[in-house]
């Protein structure tokens, strides 16, 4: 069930997100979840993994600019996450398109337990097995029906799973509900992902249904990026960013509802 009242919630709780981020969107993340309500905090050193954990009311775990060291912080965080009950969101940028990621993933998965997978169809299909042409960071073309892809995810891994791209198909691999709301311009600003996973966690933050806190994830970025680029007389990448930014700090739950699409 859609939520948006867990907007307000996120506002008045301000809640700790601690982000394990790549470094080409981290900024984005960072101000996107602050102009939210969020309070984010990035951390690359595994010694201070047990007390970001801590303070934190979730991680978001990108595995966008892995390396070697950075996986090892990976494993440890997520389990102090699990040993404090904090919920993780993994973020698997490019497992498609890269099996060395893939399996780095699945290594993560088979470790720690995940409350919300969220990537594109590129990502979310690989992880399930199924075939599909990933591109990069970037969904790619494939056949498969998104609906069936993304139960397939969730079940394999039993958590919830977010397929994103034009629709965000959420799934606890029985439920499913989509989010319609949205722009292509998403597509054209770099980092629309990661801050999406991120703004997952903030969610689950407050809220410990994950497929409710997904969902109302899902529509509050979508449909304010709509609002945002409704304003715009063209399509201009950067400027939708950086009004993004202004927006998330601006909008207003029934701004949303007003243009909320989702079944
Ligand atoms: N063509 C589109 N129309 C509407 N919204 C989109 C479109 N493509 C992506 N989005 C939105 O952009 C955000 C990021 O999703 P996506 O592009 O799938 O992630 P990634 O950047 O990891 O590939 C999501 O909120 C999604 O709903
Ligand atoms: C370009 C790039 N390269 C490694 S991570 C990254 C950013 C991915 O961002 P997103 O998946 O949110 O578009
Ligand atoms: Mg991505």
């Amino acid at each position: 069930m859609m939520k948006l009242a867990l907007l307000n919630e996120l506002r008045d709780q301000n809640p700790v997100v601690f982000n394990i981020a790549n470094f080409v969107t981290v900024q984005d993340v960072a101000n996107g979840l602050n102009a939210l309500g969020a309070s984010p905090i990035m951390s690359a050193e595994v010694q201070e993994a047990e007390t970001m954990v801590q303070i934190a009311g979730a991680v978001c775990i990108n595995l966008g600019t892995l390396t070697e060291q950075q996986i090892h912080q990976m494993h440890v965080v997520g389990q102090f996450a699990n040993q404090y009950h904090k919920p993780v969101v993994l973020d698997p940028v490019a497992v498609g398109a890269v099996p060395y990621r893939k399996a780095v993933a699945a290594a993560l998965l088979e470790a720690i337990d995940v409350a919300i997978i969220r990537g594109n169809a590129g990502e979310i299909a690989a992880l399930a097995d199924i075939d599909w042409q990933a591109k990069g960071i970037d969904a790619g073309k494939g056949q498969g029906d998104l609906v069936e892809i993304a139960k397939a995810c969730a079940q394999k891994y039993h958590c919830c799973v977010i397929l994103s791209g034009p629709t965000d198909v959420i799934t606890d691999g029985t439920r499913v509900a989509q989010v319609h709301n949205g722009t292509p311009l998403f597509q054209l600003h770099v980092g629309s992902g990661d801050l999406l996973s991120s703004i997952v966690a903030a969610f689950t933050a407050v809220n410990d249904d994950y497929f409710e806190a997904a969902q109302t994830a899902c529509l509050v970025l979508a449909a304010t990026g709509e609002l945002v680029a409704s304003q715009l007389t063209a399509d201009r990448p950067a400027t939708f960013a950086v009004d993004l930014i202004d927006k998330l700090s601006l909008v207003k739950v029934s701004e949303i509802t007003d243009i909320t699409v989702i079944n």
